[in-house]
Parts: C-alpha cells; structure tokens; sequence
C-alpha cells in the first residue's frame, strides 16, 4: 500500500487529524492559528502509512514543504502514493455550511492571473501553465459518500475573501465552488510535480464573504475535519490497495 502525505496549514489541523490517526504524540507544539508558523518538527506520524505534515498557510509555502516532504521520502525509497490538503476553508453559501465537509472534485487556483479592464484573466488564458488540478474522480465519490460532505471546486486563494462583493464575483466566474482555502493548489502542483495523485479536504470554519474573523467556528470545523478524517482513512487505505 502506497503511503499518504496530509498536508496541512498549521498545528491544530495537523492535531485535528493526527486525532483521528490515533497519532497525536509529539511535539509540543502550542503554535494557535494566525500565530506564526514553525515549519520545523511538524510531521505526525500515524501507525498506518500515512503522515500528517504541517506545511504553512498560503500556497507558495504548502507547495514547497508538500514537494519537500514527497522528494525526501523518494530519496529514502519509501515515497507516497497519495497527497491529500486538509484543513479548515471558507464555504460558499448556502451550499457549505459552517461545520459541513467539503470534497473538493477540482482544485482551483482562483486569483493566479490578471486583472484586466474586462475582468480576471487567469494564467492558461494568458498562455501559461495551469489553473485547475483534479483528484481521481472515484476517490473523491468514495470519500465524499464515506464522510457525508458535498464535492465540488475548491478554489484557493493568497488573499481571503472579505467582501460580499468578491465572493459574488468568484461565484460567477466558479459557479460549482464550494469553498476556498489558501493551500490545495500549491499541494497539488507538488503532487503532480511527483506525478502523485491529490485529494482535497475542508472543513467549513466560516462563509466567504463579508470579513467577520470574530464569527469563524474554527473549533466545530476542527472537530468536523477529525471526525471526517476517522471515517475517511479507511477509504484511503482501501482505494490505495485496490486502485493504484
Ligand atoms: O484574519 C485574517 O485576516 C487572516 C488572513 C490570512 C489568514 C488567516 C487565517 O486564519 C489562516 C486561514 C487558514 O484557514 C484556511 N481558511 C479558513 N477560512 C478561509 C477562508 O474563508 N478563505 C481562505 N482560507 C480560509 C486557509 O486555508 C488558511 O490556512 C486569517
């Protein structure tokens, strides 16, 4: 069975499913969200193949501690098979309610291009690279069934979403988004820079739009993503023998 690699953002999503793992051991680590990030000594590793890494916020350093930790467990011949992001994310509403689980079918690098004076162009519409990553499509069917969460786009961002209006203008141009986050495409371009597969889950903490950190349930969502993540190991295991 191919190992796993769950990349998360900061210390208490890594806790968050590390719980689920049985695997929270380990470093004390009493970093809070927002509080500054401590990329060394942050891998949990759990008794069945798959290792729990915080890999910072925002997708520029998930993309390099995501290709960091799949190139050293290459090197040491022992590399994953799967990369799954994994953490709290603003849901669209109505469809993703705060403490809901979102599967993402389509990771989606939302503000990656330019602003022009007809509107965003993204980058492969100005001829360069990729928007949009997508996780096997049976996998994400499977886990969302196995957890009880909707699938769609999520999209990822640099910048959160403060503004009734932005959120309306994401909506428009991903009509199927249901949640944006800030890490699952820098964990995807590392994944398939590894030619691994990627799979994206996020457990709702608040609505996208108008800012309202004080209205953020971020433990509900913590204690979603562990729950999700108890049901969701099984099928990761399963899908790992069966279909790689
Ligand atoms: O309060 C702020 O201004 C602020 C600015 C940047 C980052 C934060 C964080 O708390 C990190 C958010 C962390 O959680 C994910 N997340 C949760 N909700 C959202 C959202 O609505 N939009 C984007 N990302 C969200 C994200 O993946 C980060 O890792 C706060």
């Amino acid at each position: 069975m191919g190992r796993v690699l769950v990349a998360t953002a900061v210390s208490v999503e890594r806790n968050a499913v590390a719980t689920a793992l049985g695997a929270l051991s380990l470093e004390s680590d009493d970093e809070a969200l927002g509080a500054p990030h401590r990329p060394s000594g942050t891998t949990a590793h759990g008794g069945r193949g798959v290792d729990v890494l915080i890999a910072g916020v925002g997708p520029a350093l998930a993309a390099a501690s995501t290709a960091s930790a799949l190139t050293a467990a290459a090197l040491q011949g022992n590399p994953y098979g799967l990369v799954v992001s994994a953490g709290i994310g603003g849901g669209f509403q109505p469809e993703a309610g705060v403490g809901s689980l979102v599967v993402a079918d389509e990771i989606v690098a939302a503000d990656l291009g330019a602003e022009t004076e007809d509107g965003f162009v993204s980058v492969t519409d100005l001829g360069f690279g990729t928007v949009r990553h997508h996780p096997p499509a049976d996998l994400v069917r499977l886990v969302g069934d196995a957890v009880g969460a909707r699938t769609g786009a999520v999209l990822t961002v640099s910048t959160v979403t403060g503004t009734a209006e932005r959120a309306r203008a994401l909506r428009e141009r991903h009509p199927g988004a249901l949640a944006e986050a800030m890490e699952g495409f820098g964990v995807a371009e590392a994944a398939a820079a590894h030619g691994v597969p990627v799979l994206e889950v996020r457990a709702i903490s608040n609505p996208v739009g108008p800012r309202d950190r004080a209205a953020w349930r971020i433990p509900d969502a913590l204690a979603a993503l562990t729950e999700g993540f108890g049901k969701l190991l099984p099928v990761l295991e399963s899908w790992n023998r069966h279909d790689q």
